[in-house]
Protein backbone atom coordinates (compact mmCIF):
# COMPACT_ATOMS: atom_id res chain seq x y z
CA UNK A 1 0.00 0.00 0.00
CA UNK A 2 1.00 3.29 -0.89
CA UNK A 3 2.25 5.64 2.08
CA UNK A 4 0.35 8.59 2.20
CA UNK A 5 2.12 12.09 2.08
CA UNK A 6 2.83 14.09 5.14
CA UNK A 7 3.36 17.38 5.39
CA UNK A 8 4.55 19.04 8.87
CA UNK A 9 5.01 22.86 9.41
CA UNK A 10 7.07 23.41 12.49
CA UNK A 11 6.54 27.01 13.85
CA UNK A 12 9.78 26.82 16.51
CA UNK A 13 9.56 29.65 18.74
CA UNK A 14 7.89 32.04 16.68
CA UNK A 15 4.69 34.10 16.43
CA UNK A 16 2.17 36.50 18.48
CA UNK A 17 -1.71 35.94 18.25
CA UNK A 18 -1.98 38.50 15.31
CA UNK A 19 0.43 36.72 13.13
CA UNK A 20 -0.44 33.16 13.97
CA UNK A 21 -4.39 33.91 12.94
CA UNK A 22 -3.02 35.08 10.31
CA UNK A 23 -0.75 31.92 8.94
CA UNK A 24 -3.95 30.57 9.66
CA UNK A 25 -6.12 32.22 8.06
CA UNK A 26 -3.63 31.25 4.55
CA UNK A 27 -4.15 27.58 5.42
CA UNK A 28 -7.65 28.05 5.81
CA UNK A 29 -8.38 29.46 1.97
CA UNK A 30 -5.94 27.26 0.77
CA UNK A 31 -6.65 24.79 -1.90
CA UNK A 32 -4.87 21.57 -1.22
CA UNK A 33 -5.49 17.85 -1.97
CA UNK A 34 -7.50 16.10 -0.46
CA UNK A 35 -7.11 14.18 3.29
CA UNK A 36 -6.67 10.98 1.68
CA UNK A 37 -3.64 12.47 -0.94
CA UNK A 38 -1.43 14.34 2.35
CA UNK A 39 -1.48 14.54 6.00
CA UNK A 40 -0.76 18.23 7.02
CA UNK A 41 0.35 19.23 10.69
CA UNK A 42 0.86 22.37 11.63
CA UNK A 43 3.26 22.77 15.27
CA UNK A 44 2.75 26.33 16.92
CA UNK A 45 4.82 26.68 19.99
CA UNK A 46 2.43 25.30 23.14
CA UNK A 47 0.63 29.13 23.95
CA UNK A 48 -0.82 28.93 20.74
CA UNK A 49 -2.03 24.91 20.41
CA UNK A 50 -5.33 25.92 21.78
CA UNK A 51 -5.93 28.80 19.32
CA UNK A 52 -4.61 26.86 16.66
CA UNK A 53 -6.92 23.63 17.41
CA UNK A 54 -9.71 26.24 17.77
CA UNK A 55 -9.61 27.93 14.34
CA UNK A 56 -7.62 25.66 12.02
CA UNK A 57 -9.62 23.79 9.35
CA UNK A 58 -10.54 19.98 10.33
CA UNK A 59 -8.49 18.71 7.48
CA UNK A 60 -5.42 19.68 8.83
CA UNK A 61 -3.88 18.18 12.28
CA UNK A 62 -1.79 20.36 15.21
CA UNK A 63 1.06 18.71 16.68
CA UNK A 64 2.97 20.08 20.11
CA UNK A 65 6.95 20.67 19.75
CA UNK A 66 7.55 18.64 22.30
CA UNK A 67 6.43 16.71 25.47
CA UNK A 68 7.41 15.69 29.16
CA UNK A 69 8.99 12.47 29.40
CA UNK A 70 7.13 11.13 32.12
CA UNK A 71 3.72 11.59 33.75
CA UNK A 72 3.11 15.31 34.93
CA UNK A 73 3.34 16.30 38.49
CA UNK A 74 6.67 18.35 40.24
CA UNK A 75 8.17 19.56 36.83
CA UNK A 76 8.23 22.95 36.63
CA UNK A 77 7.92 24.62 33.15
CA UNK A 78 6.87 21.11 31.31
CA UNK A 79 4.13 19.59 29.63
CA UNK A 80 2.81 16.68 30.04
CA UNK A 81 1.62 14.02 27.07
CA UNK A 82 -1.72 13.96 28.65
CA UNK A 83 -2.14 16.49 28.93
CA UNK A 84 -1.86 16.88 25.18
CA UNK A 85 -4.19 14.05 24.44
CA UNK A 86 -6.65 15.87 27.45
CA UNK A 87 -6.87 19.22 24.73
CA UNK A 88 -7.44 17.13 22.08
CA UNK A 89 -3.49 17.92 20.85
CA UNK A 90 -3.13 14.66 18.26
CA UNK A 91 0.58 15.00 17.26
CA UNK A 92 3.94 15.84 18.84
CA UNK A 93 7.11 17.00 17.65
CA UNK A 94 10.18 14.45 19.82
CA UNK A 95 13.77 14.21 19.44
CA UNK A 96 14.01 17.59 17.62
CA UNK A 97 17.42 18.50 16.89
CA UNK A 98 17.40 22.22 18.26
CA UNK A 99 16.31 20.25 21.85
CA UNK A 100 19.25 17.47 21.22
CA UNK A 101 21.67 20.16 21.09
CA UNK A 102 20.89 23.29 22.83
CA UNK A 103 18.88 21.26 25.66
CA UNK A 104 21.18 18.15 25.80
CA UNK A 105 18.55 15.42 24.88
CA UNK A 106 20.22 12.46 24.72
CA UNK A 107 19.36 9.17 22.34
CA UNK A 108 18.03 7.33 25.07
CA UNK A 109 16.16 10.28 26.78
CA UNK A 110 14.59 10.62 23.32
CA UNK A 111 13.43 7.40 23.31
CA UNK A 112 11.72 7.47 26.33
CA UNK A 113 10.05 10.54 25.25
CA UNK A 114 8.82 8.77 21.93
CA UNK A 115 7.86 6.01 24.64
CA UNK A 116 5.77 7.84 27.23
CA UNK A 117 3.94 9.73 24.80
CA UNK A 118 3.15 6.90 22.79
CA UNK A 119 1.59 5.19 25.50
CA UNK A 120 -0.61 7.93 26.08
CA UNK A 121 -1.93 7.75 22.70
CA UNK A 122 -0.32 10.20 20.77
CA UNK A 123 1.34 10.29 17.32
CA UNK A 124 4.71 10.67 16.89
CA UNK A 125 7.15 12.83 14.38
CA UNK A 126 10.70 12.27 15.72
CA UNK A 127 13.05 13.39 14.08
CA UNK A 128 17.17 12.34 13.45
CA UNK A 129 19.66 13.56 11.67
CA UNK A 130 23.81 14.69 11.62
CA UNK A 131 25.48 17.83 11.97
CA UNK A 132 28.00 18.90 9.75
CA UNK A 133 30.90 17.78 11.23
CA UNK A 134 29.62 14.12 11.66
CA UNK A 135 28.55 14.54 8.04
CA UNK A 136 32.26 15.86 6.88
CA UNK A 137 33.63 13.14 9.26
CA UNK A 138 32.18 10.47 7.39
CA UNK A 139 29.67 9.52 10.05
CA UNK A 140 26.32 10.49 8.39
CA UNK A 141 24.96 6.71 8.92
CA UNK A 142 26.23 5.72 12.38
CA UNK A 143 24.46 8.79 13.83
CA UNK A 144 21.48 8.47 12.04
CA UNK A 145 21.54 4.87 12.55
CA UNK A 146 21.78 4.83 16.69
CA UNK A 147 19.36 7.45 17.05
CA UNK A 148 16.86 5.82 14.92
CA UNK A 149 17.39 2.40 16.87
CA UNK A 150 17.42 4.29 20.32
CA UNK A 151 13.62 5.42 19.11
CA UNK A 152 12.93 2.01 17.31
CA UNK A 153 13.72 -0.27 20.12
CA UNK A 154 11.03 1.84 22.35
CA UNK A 155 8.03 1.80 19.68
CA UNK A 156 5.56 -1.22 20.15
CA UNK A 157 2.98 0.24 17.33
CA UNK A 158 4.54 2.06 14.12
CA UNK A 159 0.90 3.12 13.11
CA UNK A 160 1.38 6.21 15.00
CA UNK A 161 4.87 7.43 14.20
CA UNK A 162 6.58 9.23 11.15
CA UNK A 163 10.17 9.60 10.98
CA UNK A 164 11.91 12.85 9.94
CA UNK A 165 15.65 12.97 9.20
CA UNK A 166 16.64 16.50 9.24
CA UNK A 167 20.72 17.18 8.68
CA UNK A 168 21.20 19.61 11.46
CA UNK A 169 23.95 21.56 8.65
CA UNK A 170 20.46 22.35 5.87
CA UNK A 171 17.93 23.24 8.88
CA UNK A 172 17.52 27.57 8.98
CA UNK A 173 20.52 27.32 6.69
CA UNK A 174 19.29 27.52 3.36
CA UNK A 175 21.27 24.39 2.57
CA UNK A 176 19.04 22.22 1.65
CA UNK A 177 20.09 18.52 1.47
CA UNK A 178 20.71 17.41 -2.72
CA UNK A 179 17.48 14.79 -3.19
CA UNK A 180 20.05 12.46 -3.73
CA UNK A 181 21.67 13.22 -0.49
CA UNK A 182 18.53 12.98 1.00
CA UNK A 183 17.43 9.85 -0.42
CA UNK A 184 20.30 8.32 0.52
CA UNK A 185 19.81 8.64 4.51
CA UNK A 186 15.68 7.70 3.61
CA UNK A 187 16.77 4.90 1.97
CA UNK A 188 19.16 3.46 4.60
CA UNK A 189 16.89 4.43 7.23
CA UNK A 190 14.03 2.11 5.29
CA UNK A 191 17.07 -0.47 5.50
CA UNK A 192 17.33 -0.57 9.00
CA UNK A 193 13.69 -0.60 9.76
CA UNK A 194 13.42 -3.46 7.65
CA UNK A 195 16.60 -5.25 9.14
CA UNK A 196 15.85 -4.11 12.74
CA UNK A 197 12.08 -4.36 13.40
CA UNK A 198 10.03 -5.63 10.00
CA UNK A 199 9.85 -5.62 6.31
CA UNK A 200 5.86 -4.14 6.72
CA UNK A 201 6.69 -1.75 9.06
CA UNK A 202 9.91 -0.68 6.98
CA UNK A 203 7.10 -0.78 3.86
CA UNK A 204 4.66 1.54 5.84
CA UNK A 205 6.74 4.16 7.97
CA UNK A 206 6.31 7.59 6.34
CA UNK A 207 10.09 8.74 6.47
CA UNK A 208 10.42 12.61 6.04
CA UNK A 209 12.33 15.04 5.04
CA UNK A 210 13.64 18.57 6.97
CA UNK A 211 15.88 21.38 6.36
CA UNK A 212 15.59 24.41 4.66
CA UNK A 213 12.64 23.28 2.14
CA UNK A 214 10.65 25.88 0.17
CA UNK A 215 8.42 26.49 -2.11
CA UNK A 216 11.01 25.58 -4.97
CA UNK A 217 12.90 22.71 -3.59
CA UNK A 218 9.86 20.83 -2.27
CA UNK A 219 9.12 19.03 -5.77
CA UNK A 220 12.05 17.34 -6.62
CA UNK A 221 12.92 16.12 -3.10
CA UNK A 222 9.09 14.78 -3.31
CA UNK A 223 10.15 12.98 -6.53
CA UNK A 224 12.62 11.02 -4.19
CA UNK A 225 11.52 7.07 -3.98
CA UNK A 226 12.08 6.91 -0.12
CA UNK A 227 10.67 10.91 0.76
CA UNK A 228 7.27 10.55 1.86
CA UNK A 229 6.87 14.11 3.26
CA UNK A 230 8.37 16.82 4.65
CA UNK A 231 9.13 18.75 8.14
CA UNK A 232 8.92 22.53 7.28
CA UNK A 233 10.71 25.26 9.62
CA UNK A 234 10.87 28.76 8.53
CA UNK A 235 8.85 28.40 5.28
CA UNK A 236 6.05 26.68 7.37
CA UNK A 237 5.47 29.98 8.49
CA UNK A 238 5.03 31.75 5.18
CA UNK A 239 1.89 31.39 2.47
CA UNK A 240 4.63 29.34 0.30
CA UNK A 241 3.97 26.36 3.12
CA UNK A 242 1.12 25.95 0.66
CA UNK A 243 3.15 24.79 -2.35
CA UNK A 244 4.93 22.13 0.01
CA UNK A 245 1.37 20.64 0.50
CA UNK A 246 0.50 20.49 -2.93
CA UNK A 247 4.07 18.85 -3.84
CA UNK A 248 2.03 15.82 -2.14
CA UNK A 249 0.35 15.81 -6.33
CA UNK A 250 4.22 14.72 -7.36
CA UNK A 251 3.89 11.58 -5.23
CA UNK A 252 0.05 10.83 -6.53
CA UNK A 253 0.18 11.20 -9.84
CA UNK A 254 3.94 9.37 -10.05
O1 LIG B 1 11.53 21.11 12.04
C1 LIG B 1 11.89 21.67 11.03
C2 LIG B 1 13.28 21.78 10.66
O2 LIG B 1 14.07 22.13 11.74
C3 LIG B 1 13.57 22.52 9.41
O3 LIG B 1 13.67 23.91 9.59
P1 LIG B 1 13.89 24.85 8.31
O4 LIG B 1 12.86 24.44 7.30
O5 LIG B 1 13.70 26.24 8.82
O6 LIG B 1 15.27 24.57 7.81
Amino acid sequence: MARKFFVGGNWKCNGTVEEVKKIVTVLNEAEVPPEEVVDVVVSPPFVFLSLVKSLLRSDFQVAAQNCWVRKGGAFTGEVSAEMLVNLGIPWVILGHSERRLLLGETNEFVGDKVANALSQGLKVIACVGETLEQRESGSTMDIVAAQTKAIAGRILDWNNVVLAYEPVWAIGTGKVATPTQAREVHTALRKLLHDNVSPEVAASTRIIYGGSVNGANCKELAAQPDVDGFLVGGASLKPEFVDIIKSATVKSSA
